[in-house]
């Protein structure tokens, strides 16, 4: 897809094609749409991590909130995203053991009672052997720096979504 397609979309096809892009928050496809026309693929990127940057801590924190643990209830379910199920399954975390499963749940639920929010990282950008360890490494961080890191994660996984809707030859930096 080139960019003058996107630039041509109306608000209803513009928010169904890249409603995801950031996980169960069509509303930001929404407020990026009233910023078209976006000069190239980076250009729509910036627009949705500047929007993601003007929101309000709340707002920032719902938005983590609308993210579904990784290797969690959801995974074991089937209840996933499209996009959330490809990049946990693509990082192993659905093939994991018993064992490590019950152990990234303990993990995530001190992480969600110490922030407010769930653990975020972007799956395809790790796997199901690293989790664990960054997971316990970032559980020790101040909740300001942390509420940081999530969002710079929502980010990374926009962006390979992005790039996955647009082209991979049109892969964002
Ligand atoms: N909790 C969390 O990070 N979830 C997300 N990460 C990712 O890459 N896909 C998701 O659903």
């Amino acid at each position: 897809m080139d960019i003058g397609t996107v630039n041509s979309m109306d608000f209803g096809e513009f928010v169904d094609v890249f409603g995801n892009v950031v996980e169960r928050c069509p509303v930001v496809a929404a407020a990026v749409w009233s910023q078209r026309p976006f000069r190239d693929a980076d250009d729509l990127a910036e627009h949705f991590s500047a929007f993601l940057d003007t929101l309000p801590v709340p707002g920032q924190e719902g938005v983590l909130r609308c993210h579904p643990d990784l290797a969690g209830s959801e995974l074991q379910r089937g209840t996933l995203s499209a996009e959330s199920q490809r990049e946990q399954s693509g990082a192993g975390l659905a093939r994991l053991g018993a064992g490590e499963r019950l152990r990234l749940a303990e993990l995530n639920a001190q992480y969600r009672a110490r922030f407010g929010f769930p653990f975020v990282l972007a799956a395809r950008r790790s796997d199901a052997a690293a989790v664990p360890g960054e997971l316990a490494r970032r559980l020790r961080c101040p909740p300001e720096q942390e509420l940081r890191t999530a969002l710079g994660e929502v980010k990374k996984i926009g962006r390979l979504r992005l790039a996955d809707l647009l082209g991979r030859d049109r892969a964002l930096r």
